[in-house]
């Protein structure tokens, strides 16, 4: 038979990649990255004055088929494939990240009238600025005992679909009106792929309280939020919510004439991220954990079990493997903090150091941090720079250092906020494991465990366990490729299902971070610390963090009127 191939479109949150991969074993032959044109949007919109409030975050939906248009033709073209050649495609999405979109599935904010509107555009995942309708939703489905809310451990995200919506309907009530529909951008590009609008249920699993039993909550629960929304789920989300395997449509000719390859091509239903990488590093069976470690950690558990617990974001089954439960948890910064203290706080004698050692500035701290033993530092972080999603799931707490004083270098610092993320993760394990949820294998993949040998370290000397690298750099896209592959289906030389499809096509490093011991001691009592500070401030009665944050946005709302 004829090389077949496969290729998975990752849309991270800065840009998006395409990956040509051979569906037989896995083989990466080609990949291109497009950075967005217009980037996060986080203090105008293009072409406006405006500032945006604190907490926006948006896109703009042409980034997406930018992708499309560039990096797709480009590794046809790097690669020499016949577009004949090209099976199947998968795409994967950050989520939540949601837009408004007219009757022809057009988003708002292309028209002109709208186009200075905030809320005509996307909201990309790390938009927190729904914390108040999140809070609402919160108290209302404790209030009515509403079944999806223990699916979630008990509280929803400011980041999820519905406060998004929520959002709009408070803050721009005639935009909301002329919302044919709010889609997951992973939808939304599968639309303009296939012409198919249907629902992954993975994002409508995770982010939008789809139950694969008992579908989203009923009228009542969104009457009872605000009588506006009583039919929010019958009109705002149409469109059947479909499988994760499954295939959404093919390409329609325009769309394969905008990416170079063949009308027909099969196109599988878009999946998130962090959850593509799952089966990207080749995790199928129950008790493997991944972590997905770049800008933000998601961690995804895969079990046999379904159990509701505290502060995990959710599970969903089929939401990752079909035919396991997928649970899902995660931290909101962990990148982000490293990149921030690179970029915003780090003197600039160490980053001369690093441009005279040839390297660059977060590695020349890591060289510097490896020469300190744990604990060495005197410092303990809280790693929420960006808000706590596991186990607190409060967007409104922020970061802290404790034990700074005169002598504290650059290095320690960034140590401290290495193990600080590791402690967050450790917690995270430790929540799953007390309420009877296995962790028996660690996986990592992503950005960071390819650039941070240090920062590998400390997760397995914090978590006391071996952790295993994806051997793809790039596991969502190749994930996403697999989900094309399985799309394709047997009969195009594709595979049966995600199973079969993993276990020919991904696999792991043979070089593993294990825990040394002497480390692990000191970090267990480092970490009995963490959690003294965790509940402080976390959830102790303790509302400093959230009251120097009321008084960030009062102050900045009279700078803003003046
Ligand atoms: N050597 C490094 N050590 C630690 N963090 C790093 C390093 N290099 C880059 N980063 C951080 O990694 C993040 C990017 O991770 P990556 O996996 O490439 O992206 P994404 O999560 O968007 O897919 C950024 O937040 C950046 O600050
Ligand atoms: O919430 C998510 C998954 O559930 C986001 O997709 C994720 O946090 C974004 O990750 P990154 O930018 O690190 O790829």
């Amino acid at each position: 038979m004829n090389k077949r191939y496969a290729i998975g479109v990752d849309y991270g949150t800065e840009s998006g990649r395409a990956l040509l991969v051979d569906v037989e074993n896995g083989r990466e032959v080609a990949a291109h990255v497009t950075p967005y044109p217009h980037g996060v949007m986080d203090e105008r919109l293009p072409g406006s004055g405006a500032l945006l409030a604190p907490d926006w975050a948006l896109q703009h939906p042409d980034d997406y088929l930018e992708v499309l248009r560039q990096s797709v033709p480009a590794v046809l073209e790097a690669s020499g494939v016949d577009p004949e050649q090209v099976i199947g495609i998968g795409i994967d999405f950050t989520a939540c990240t949601v837009l408004p979109v007219d009757e022809q599935g057009e988003p708002l904010c292309y028209q002109e009238a709208l186009k200075h509107e905030p809320h005509a555009y996307v909201k990309l995942w790390k938009h927190h600025a729904a914390q108040e309708e999140a809070n609402r939703i919160n108290a209302a489905a404790e209030k009515l005992g509403a079944a999806f809310l223990s699916r979630y451990g008990g509280k929803t995200s400011s980041e999820w679909l519905v406060a998004k919506a929520w959002q709009v309907l408070n803050e721009a009530p005639a935009l909301y009106e002329r919302t044919d529909r709010f889609m997951e951008a992973a939808d939304w590009v599968v639309l303009q792929m296939t012409g198919s609008a249907v629902r992954s249920s993975c994002c409508a699993g995770y982010k939008a309280f789809w139950h694969k039993a008992d579908g989203y909550p009923d009228q009542d629960f969104f009457r009872a939020l605000d009588p506006r929304l009583e039919s929010f789920v019958e009109t705002k989300l149409r469109g059947e919510v479909v499988s994760l395997g499954s295939k959404a449509g093919e390409l329609t000719a325009e769309a394969a004439a905008m990416m170079g390859l063949r009308p027909g091509t099969a196109v599988a239903v878009g999946i998130i991220d962090a959850h593509a990488g799952v089966p990207g590093t080749g995790a199928v069976r129950a008790g493997q954990m991944v972590m997905a470690m770049g800008t933000s950690l998601c961690h995804m558990l895969l079990s046999d079990k379904e159990i509701h617990a505290e502060g995990i974001c959710g599970v969903v089954e089929d939401g990752i493997i079909p035919g396991l439960y997928g649970y899902e948890a995660g931290q909101p910064a962990v990148g982000d903090i490293f990149g921030w203290y690179v970029e915003q706080a780090v003197p600039a004698y160490m980053k001369e150091a690093a441009d005279q050692a040839g390297i660059s500035v977060h590695a020349y701290l890591e060289r510097k941090a490896a020469e300190l033993k744990p604990g060495q530092h005197g410092l303990l972080a809280l790693d929420w720079w960006n808000g706590n999603r596991t186990v607190l799931v409060d967007a409104d707490l922020s970061g802290m250092i404790v034990g700074l004083t005169l002598q504290t270098k650059p290095e320690e610092i960034y140590r401290s906020l290495l193990e600080a993320t590791a402690f967050g993760t450790r917690k995270i394990i430790d929540t799953f494991t007390q309420a009877g949820i296995e962790v028996s294998e660690l996986f990592a993949c992503g950005g960071l465990p390819q650039r941070n040998r240090l920062l590998m370290q400390i997760y397995a000397d914090v978590t006391g366990r071996e952790i295993k690298i994806a051997d793809s750099v790039q596991t969502p896209a190749l994930g996403a490729a697999m989900f094309g592959a399985v799309a394709a289906g047997t009969g195009r030389g594709g595979y049966a299902d995600i199973a079969e499809a993993a276990a020919r096509m991904a696999r792991v490093r043979e070089e593993t971070y294990k825990p040394i011991r002497e480390n692990s001691e000191i970090y267990e009592e480092l970490y009995r610390e963490y959690n003294r500070l965790y509940e402080l401030f976390g959830r102790g009665g303790n509302d400093v963090m959230k009251s120097l944050k009321r008084m960030k946005l009062r102050q900045e709302e009279a700078v803003a009127v003046r």
